[in-house]
């Protein structure tokens, strides 16, 4: 018998123990019985042999995969998040894995021959209608709405349902694909699979026909062979890259050295605009050229189709995409061609850190200083940290990429931890847009003359402009005009946002909504003021003001999908619209070469965070939303509205000055030991009762005094206090260094049970990117 640690998709927080006479590599999927079910589970390591466990232990019942899905670094990559998040290991894998394929199996119900024969000549009731296919119980009441799990049983008795097991899309679909094998060239299509050596049967079919297909394969000349099915992809033409300069040829030089040796992080801090993907994709083919695999990742599924297709143009079919918005099957099976070695450069979102790429030599994170790399669910990760963890266990090279690095990361490059690569200008003589900063004066002013006057030149001259206004919604506030109350979210510190189009209001937090405008809860009063603007009112604003110029909006509420955003998108390149008013989507990555005026209509919005990185944030969207300004032929110009020019992260995104920032900022840090001078980690206590929350925090905060390297601050109330229902207490711990931190947060989770009360919800963030 030979003994594994199982992990299963279960909140436990160990791998359990299962025995086989069987060998079984690991990172392989197998069957176990677990609590009177089955569950799938990942072989993550076998025990040496001659030792045995000194308690029963059940056996292994089916191997689901002929081959280890996950490579072993990434095995060993997993097991240090699970340890570091303190984080139970089966929610880590899962992350790994694409929807569907690691899970418990559930029970399905179906009808027996007889059954269906039976039911064919109504002698069932109608609802067995539903278990034509198999369906959970679940289902079947959903479906029949009634509880039937009574009558089911007494069918099950009969012999007229059976239960079966689903374990349907535990592996992804295949396709036949094409392969060129012939030395001759004798059609366009022979020529077309000749360049690409391989191709889905499906799109040569698409572009060339069914019968010239049919015939190239009975000649012979190719071969037929099952691969996983490919998405159908942005697979767009974006023609030759251009010839890098010196100071990109510079940068890929150096990482091209690091690939020969192993481990290297490199910050690449690039000017807006002055062709990091370039960067990246010349990189990207030196390591393939050495046999190893790339990890492109990107802060938001918005920048994808942007680099998908630099990269799918010169990369083809290698290239896999995997982020949360592609549909479950095509997720799964781009995931199941890297997995099988067929795609060896993935582009995709912060997920994409554990795709299962063998032989990972290159890691690019782009627009490395992004706040979304940081996921605020369940497993609290910050993938742009941990791609450092990652590439370390794989031996590979790291790129941060940015024009507005986080503080954190060009700390470290200027104490040299990272080295530092710098791209100054845009390539092609093209300058950094003229920034002015105008001052907002009235109460309530929207757009300045300056502004006005600006856009209206930009019109004539055929250009587009871009206002940027970090806010969703009509008004983000609305006063009962009697009592002067604003109407809040009844089960989070927020006011309610009026959408307008929509006639609701809408809490940002947890969604609750109502009709606009109730009665006040307070007065019943049934008047009410506006107060603040969201992008929905400015763009009805402008509509107003320019109604000859076609204006389009780029916000949550108006782009719901890729294909949604790639359209607008599209339009805005072909001239199509005149002004686009947008949110955070529209700030950064964008090449938008009609773009010469963008204007800032509050400058100082994220300023007003309590928090330690909203002077980061605000200097990084600044920069970046001027950047999308003058990447054409026209020189571009910037106009920020703001009412506090004095603060430094204004006056120095003013001056597109980047070590002014830095200096200044990292000063704050230093004062307040924040990071990089210190290590965080937040703890939440939530529970419907704010006392209940309060002393469990208070607990805790005892247990950890004891911790002489930790220092404990709070319990203070969360600045969101209350959120969907929620009373919130938080600690911070800081502490000098990650060991530190390390002792007394494991040491805390052990006594957990021990210090926290039924009903508080406690939520552990480790390095946190907002206090609140
Ligand atoms: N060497 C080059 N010669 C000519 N054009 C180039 C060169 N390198 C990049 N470009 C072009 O410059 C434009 C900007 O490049 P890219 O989008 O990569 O910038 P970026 O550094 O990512 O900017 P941002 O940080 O604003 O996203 C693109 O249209 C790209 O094709
Ligand atoms: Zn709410």
């Amino acid at each position: 018998m030979y003994f594994y640690e199982i992990v299963l998709p279960l909140p436990l927080y160990t791998p359990l123990i299962y025995a086989s006479s069987k060998e079984i590599p690991c990172g392989v999927r197998v069957l176990v019985p677990v609590r009177g079910r089955r569950c799938v589970g990942l072989v993550f390591r076998r025990w040496p042999e001659g030792e045995s466990p000194d308690f029963q232990v059940r056996e292994i019942e089916e191997i689901v995969d002929d081959e280890p899905l996950l490579p072993a670094d990434l095995l060993e990559f997993l097991a240090w998040c699970w340890e570091y998040y303190l984080h139970p290991p089966g929610e880590v894998v899962r992350s790994a894995f694409p929807p569907g394929f690691f899970r418990e199996i559930k029970k399905k119900y179906v009808l027996t021959a007889e059954g269906k024969r039976l039911l064919s000549e109504g002698a069932l009731p109608g609802w067995a209608e539903h278990l034509k296919r198999p369906r959970t119980l679940k289902n079947l009441i959903a479906r029949a709405g009634r509880d039937l799990s009574r009558e089911l049983d007494v069918l099950v008795e009969r012999g007229l349902v059976k239960e079966t097991e689903d374990l349907s899309g535990l592996k992804p679909p295949f396709e036949p694909w094409l392969e060129y094998l012939a030395e001759e060239v004798s059609s366009p299509i022979e020529e077309f699979l000749k360049e690409k050596g391989r191709w889905p049967k499906r799109f040569l079919e698409e572009s060339f026909g069914k019968e010239p297909v049919k015939k190239l394969v009975s000649s012979g000349r190719v071969r037929l062979i099952e691969l996983p099915r490919m998405r159908r992809g942005v697979v767009l033409d974006s023609g030759e890259p251009p010839v890098p300069n010196l100071e990109q040829t510079k940068a890929v030089e150096a990482i091209k050295e690091a690939l020969d040796k192993g481990f290297e992080v490199f910050l690449l801090h690039g000017i807006t605009g002055s062709g990091k993907t370039l960067v990246y994709l010349y990189a990207a083919e030196a390591a393939l050229r050495r046999g190893k695999s790339v990890l492109i990742l990107v802060p938001e599924i918005a920048l994808t189709p942007y680099v998908e297709t630099h990269f799918v143009s010169r990369f083809g079919t290698q290239v896999a995409i995997l982020h949360s918005a592609l549909p479950p099957r095509a997720r799964a099976a781009e995931w199941f061609r890297v997995a099988r070695g067929e795609a060896r450069v993935v582009v995709g979102t912060r997920s994409a850190l554990f795709a299962p790429l063998r032989d990972l030599g290159l890691i690019v994170v782009d627009e490395e200083h992004e706040s979304s790399y940081k996921q605020m669910e369940g497993l609290r990760y910050q993938a742009r940290d941990m791609a450092l963890m990652r590439g370390k266990l794989a031996e590979a090279s790291v790129v941060l990429g940015s024009a507005t690095p986080s503080v954190k990361s060009y700390y470290l490059a200027k104490t040299g931890k990272y080295r530092l690569l710098t791209l100054t200008q845009r390539p092609k003589g093209k300058t950094l847009p003229e920034i002015e900063v105008v001052g907002l004066k009235r109460p309530g002013e929207l757009f300045t003359e300056r502004l006005l006057s600006a856009i209206n030149e930009t019109l004539s001259q055929g250009q587009q402009v871009l206002l940027f206004l970090n806010r969703r919604g009509y008004a983000p506030i609305v006063f009962c005009k009697d009592c002067g109350e604003p109407l809040m979210c009844p089960n989070c510190t927020l006011s309610l946002t009026y959408y307008r189009s929509q006639g609701r209001l809408l809490c940002h937090h947890c969604g609750f909504e109502r009709p606009a405008f109730p009665l006040c809860p307070h007065c019943e009063g049934k008047e009410f003021r506006l107060v603040g603007f969201g992008t929905e009112r400015v763009e009805a604003e402008i509509m107003r003001i320019f109604p000859s110029s076609r204006v389009a909006r780029l916000d949550r509420e108006t782009v719901t999908s890729e294909r949604k955003l790639l359209e607008l998108i599209r339009r805005l390149k072909r001239g199509e619209i005149d002004i686009l008013v947008g949110t955070q989507m529209v700030a950064q990555g964008h090449d938008l070469p009609g773009v010469s005026l963008v204007g800032v209509l509050w400058a100082e919005g994220g300023l007003h965070f309590p928090d330690f990185r909203a002077a980061e944030r605000t200097f990084q969207l600044l920069v970046q939303v001027a950047g999308r300004a003058g990447r054409g032929r026209v020189p571009g110009r910037v106009i920020l509205q703001t009412r506090m020019r004095d603060h430094y992260a204004i006056s120095a995104a003013l001056k597109q000055d980047y070590e002014a920032f830095f200096e200044e900022d990292l000063k704050r840090r230093k004062t307040l030991r924040f990071p990089p001078f210190s290590r965080l980690a937040l703890l939440i206590f939530s529970a419907l009762k704010s006392e209940k929350a309060e002393s469990a925090a208070h607990k805790a905060r005892e247990f950890l005094s004891a911790f002489k390297n930790t220092e404990v601050l709070g319990p203070v109330p969360a600045p969101l206090f209350r959120l969907s229902a929620r009373y919130r207490w938080q600690l911070l711990l800081k502490a000098e260094t990650v060991g530190g931190l390390d002792r007394a947060l494991k040491a805390f989770w052990q006594a957990r049970d021990s210090l926290i009360p039924a009903g508080v919800r406690l939520t552990l963030d480790r390095d946190p990117e907002e206090l609140l």
